[in-house]
């Protein structure tokens, strides 16, 4: 697929719910490209979760058009946990779906329930999950499909600590991955500084919000790497680094978000030939990870 037919592109985008309802979004313009993370911000009521069904192709815009088909996975807000199945049966029907046999099916689920911390309750019938617990299958089914684009409103919501990680980390693996991700979430302080674009939602319009700061917000990570004699270094890690610098031929100084220090090591440990990390430090802020 091109990567022309991978951006999602809304063209002049309006949705109202019913023929005479008041316009909840008007006149949206927005191009959401692989391997980028967007943000979207605005009061409540304002339309958020409107723009984020429009995007994963949940609910048509009432005017205006959408273009590009990126393969899409949806994190609502309330996830429909009265569905018949175990959390574990569940996972395993849609992991065939995206064509994986039985056997590897029921093997990536159950490692991703056990990544997000679900392993004690992946056989409880999902109607019996509290709402933390089918938060995490609803994450669950939105990455074993690893989409193109990943739409998540709100998904971090009634997730524990280690889980609220492990979705940050996801992230930064599927935009590593060349994936496309956009979020709604009521914390300023989610994946702050991580985002190539913040909009934010008022008055029916979509606002982009100016970079606020140059310095990224949020704890950092610097890596120091060196690469083999002449190596370039890898397009994925550059994608997932805020910063790179050059401090002697070879080696590399690249700062990144905390969130995202993981995916940067495994790319430049998963190299061919691998680059050496020289050293990795954490700047001590208050919060940890
Ligand atoms: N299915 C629907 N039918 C009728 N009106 C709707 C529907 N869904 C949303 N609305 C209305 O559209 C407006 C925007 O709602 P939306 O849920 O998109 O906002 P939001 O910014 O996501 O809000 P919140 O932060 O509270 O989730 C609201 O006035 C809401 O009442």
């Amino acid at each position: 697929m091109t990567t022309m037919e991978r951006d999602l592109q809304l063209d002049n985008v309006g949705r109202r719910y019913g023929l005479r309802g008041p316009w909840v979004l008007r006149g949206i313009h927005l191009t959401l490209t692989p391997g980028t993370l967007t943000r979207i911000e605005g009061p409540n009521g304002t339309g958020k979760s409107t723009l984020l069904r429009v995007l994963a192709r949940l609910d048509a815009p009432s005017e205006g058009r959408i273009k590009g088909r990126p393969r899409t996975a949806y994190v609502p807000e309330r996830f429909p946990s009265a569905l018949p199945f175990t959390a574990l049966g569940y996972l395993t029907h849609l992991a065939t779906i995206h064509g994986l046999t039985r056997a590897s099916a029921e093997r990536a689920a159950a490692d991703t329930l056990e990544r997000f911390g679900a392993t004690p309750y992946a056989r409880t019938p999902m109607a019996q999950l509290s709402k933390g617990s089918s938060q995490k299958v609803a994450v669950a089914q939105a990455l074993l499909a690893e989409p193109e684009l990943l739409v998540l409103d709100e998904a971090w919501t009634g997730l524990d600590a280690d889980a609220r990680a492990e979705l940050e980390r996801a992230v930064a693996e599927r935009t590593a991955a060349g994936g496309a991700v956009v979020f709604v979430d009521h914390d300023p302080g989610r994946l702050a500084g991580v985002p190539d674009a913040t909009y934010a939602v008022h008055g029916g319009g979509l606002h982009r919000r100016t970079a606020q700061a140059t310095a990224p917000t949020g704890p950092q990570v610097t890596v120091v790497a060196q690469g083999p004699a002449g190596g370039r270094l890898p397009a994925d890690a550059l994608r997932t680094a805020t910063t790179a610098e050059e401090t002697e031929p070879g080696t590399y100084r690249l700062a990144v978000p905390a969130s995202h220090s993981d995916v940067l090591l495994r790319t430049l440990l998963a190299a061919r030939p691998p680059w050496h990390v020289v050293s990795v430090s954490h700047e001590t802020q208050e919060g940890g990870r």
